[in-house]
């Protein structure tokens, strides 16, 4: 008889998992986790503003602000996971250290901030990944990047890999010089396409239509060519062929979109400043 497939990767894990800063990105990562099998019960949360989210989970049994702090299952072989901004980094780091025990793997997605970082802030020999996820892993369909430091075992990297596939897809990375620009790309990247839906609504506006239908037709069709891009096997290039008739209504748009400081252009130096900005994150 066939297997059926391991949907809930998580089931296993010993835990506790801890996480720190339960913000947009930390919610979406512990909710994907959750969905995945992560136990309530094995999993804690350090955040100094809980929402109604958050609160929510406490009553499903997942420890919110632990007053003593959850020193002892932390370092039962769990794993950190640092979801705090970058620039708070060198204050909520450093306490960390109280919950590293032998066997706990940090896991850290603060843009900018370099394994080199975090091993001068935690304790000597702290096994680290810093791994760069996106939005869309709220409904598991993130594109994850990770790199590991020298510290870090087979068997923790397995656990890294399976937390963060369980949001979405993962890929490693050796050098860590990849990562900023990892970030402008993946990162940053859901923020590029819903300001192309934001901007094709506006643009709908202009051309006559009226604003409601002009957000649903951005929208679906975001959306819709999101999935299709997904899903077809065919590339992005093709893709945007099959939609261009020549001397078209398309090939009208695209002559300005590509042309001369048009879309192409316009992301490169997008990616290119948003590169630079997490080379200033590092500190
Ligand atoms: N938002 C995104 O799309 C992505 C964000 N990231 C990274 O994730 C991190 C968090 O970003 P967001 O979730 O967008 O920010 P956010 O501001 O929504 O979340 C940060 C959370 O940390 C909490 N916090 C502040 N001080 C704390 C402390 N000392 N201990 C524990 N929690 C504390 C805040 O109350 C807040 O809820 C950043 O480092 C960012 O670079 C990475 C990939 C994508
Ligand atoms: O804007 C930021 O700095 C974070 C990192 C990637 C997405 N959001």
């Amino acid at each position: 008889m066939a297997r059926k497939p391991n949907t809930k990767p998580l089931a296993k894990f010993k835990g506790p998992l801890l996480l720190v800063g339960a913000g947009k990105m930390g919610q979406a990562m512990l909710d994907g986790w959750l969905a995945r099998g992560l136990a309530p019960k094995k999993t804690a949360i350090i955040e100094p503003q809980p929402g109604k989210a958050i609160k929510a989970l406490g009553k499903r049994g997942v420890t919110v602000n632990p007053k003593t702090g959850p020193k002892a299952k932390a370092a039962a072989a769990g794993a950190i996971v640092i979801a705090v901004k970058p620039q708070i980094a060198p204050d909520a780091v450093p306490p960390l250290g109280l919950h590293v025990g032998k066997g706990t793997l940090i896991v850290s997605i603060m843009a900018g901030r370099t394994l080199a970082f975090l091993e001068d802030k935690l304790p000597k020999g702290t096994a680290i990944v810093r791994a760069m996820p996106n939005t869309p892993a709220a409904i598991g369909r993130g594109i994850t990047v990770a790199v590991a430091n020298k510290n870090v075992s087979r068997a923790q990297r397995k656990l890294a890999s399976d937390l963060l596939a369980a949001i979405g897809t993962v890929e490693w990375v050796d050098d860590e010089r990849l990562m900023d620009a990892v970030t402008a790309v993946s990162g940053s990247g859901p923020a590029y396409v819903f300001l192309l839906a934001e901007a094709m609504a506006q643009a709908g506006v202009a051309a006559g239509l009226p604003a409601t239908l002009a957000a649903k037709l951005a929208r679906e069709t975001v959306a819709g060519s999101g999935e299709l891009l997904h899903r077809s096997p065919l590339d992005a290039a093709t893709l945007r062929q099959n939609v261009t008739s020549p001397g078209g209504t398309t090939a009208a748009a695209l002559e300005v979109l590509m042309g001369p400081g048009g879309f192409d252009a316009l992301l490169t130096k997008a990616i290119a400043a948003a590169t630079r900005r997490g080379r200033e994150l590092a500190g």
